[in-house]
């Protein structure tokens, strides 16, 4: 037997940064929702007991490491699976983008392996299982938009926002999220974004209110590092982006846009100088 998993992207609408904890993970605030930009997971039964990736992406790694391998092993042991598995990375999302590209690869290889293997485990359970996988994994599990708190694996979900378009522009630079983390001062973030204006904008379906409230405090970091990031940023405001932002740790930038005459403008004056640039729809 052969399934399909989507595996979308998502972007951080709002990244706040509460404290660091003695666990070295910092507590966020944010607001996660997710784009029409996805990977594509086969999932195939294998007789032998045993776990094969392969992917179409010459740049990630297709063994332990990766997040799908992670997952399924994860699964295996937990519920003491003796089966095995093929998965097959079909990768669209950039790598170490700042979209969860392997977090929702793991996310759709949970909910895939529980319907390929038939085992029966709730939506509940493959978030606790994702939590081990990583802090971005629980969200992937169920998409949709939701206020992410903890170390980002509690979720309260929320309506989603009010649809418009989103250009996502990644610079050629691969950001390391802990080394983002690392190098963030917890105790004087100058200024915190407002996770209560941002839910109020998004639960009246107020675009203004969303752009206004937009907000991201690894931004800075990110920024003093790699330079070009900014560049991206000052172009998409340029070219006439409602509201731009970086996602998660970066390095990519996203912008929103509720006119669809002016997208094309926006991701064509992109891909002048940047290789990545897609033009989307938020999910619903
Ligand atoms: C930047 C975001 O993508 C925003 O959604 C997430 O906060 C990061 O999620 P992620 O990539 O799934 O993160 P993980 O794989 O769990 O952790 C990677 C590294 O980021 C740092 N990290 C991550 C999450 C968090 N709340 N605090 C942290 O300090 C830790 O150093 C950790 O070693
Ligand atoms: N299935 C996968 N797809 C992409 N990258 C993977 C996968 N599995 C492991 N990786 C590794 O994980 C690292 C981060 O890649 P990923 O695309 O998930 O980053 P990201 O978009 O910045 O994630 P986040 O937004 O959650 O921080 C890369 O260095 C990559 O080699």
């Amino acid at each position: 037997m052969k399934i399909y998993e989507k595996a979308p992207a998502k972007i951080n609408l709002s990244l706040d940064v509460l404290r660091k904890r003695d666990d070295g993970y910092h507590e966020v605030e944010m607001i996660m929702t997710m784009v029409d930009l996805a990977d594509r997971l086969e999932l195939q039964e294998l007789p032998r007991d045993t776990i094969i990736i392969s992917s179409q992406a010459g740049y990630i790694p297709l063994d332990e490491k990766n997040l799908a391998f992670q997952a399924a092993k994860l699964i295996k042991d937990r519920y003491d699976v003796k089966k095995g598995v093929y998965i097959h990375l079909d990768k669209k999302i950039p790598v170490a983008a700042g979209l969860a590209g392997g977090s929702s690869d793991a996310a759709a290889a949970l909910r895939g392996l529980n319907r390929l293997w038939g085992l029966g485990i709730s939506t509940e359970e493959l978030k606790v299982l994702g939590a081990e996988l990583g802090s971005d994994v629980p969200f992937c599990v169920t998409g949709g938009t939701a206020v992410a708190r903890g170390r980002g694996e509690k979720l309260e979900v929320i309506p989603s926002p009010p649809q418009c378009w989103v250009v996502l522009a990644k610079p050629p630079i691969n950001v390391s999220t802990s080394e983002v983390y690392g190098k963030l001062n917890a105790a004087a973030i100058p200024k915190h974004p407002s996770i209560p204006a941002m839910v109020e904008a998004i639960v009246r379906k107020d675009f203004d209110a969303m752009c206004a409230n937009l907000g991201n405090v690894l931004e800075d970091v990110t920024l003093s590092l790699y330079p070009e990031v900014q560049h991206v940023k000052e172009c998409m405001q340029r070219l006439g982006a409602d509201g731009v932002l970086m996602s998660g740790s970066g390095p990519t930038v996203f912008g929103l846009i509720s006119k669809e005459a002016k997208v094309s403008r926006v991701y064509n004056g992109l891909r002048g100088f940047c290789k990545e640039v897609y033009a989307v729809r938020m999910l619903m």
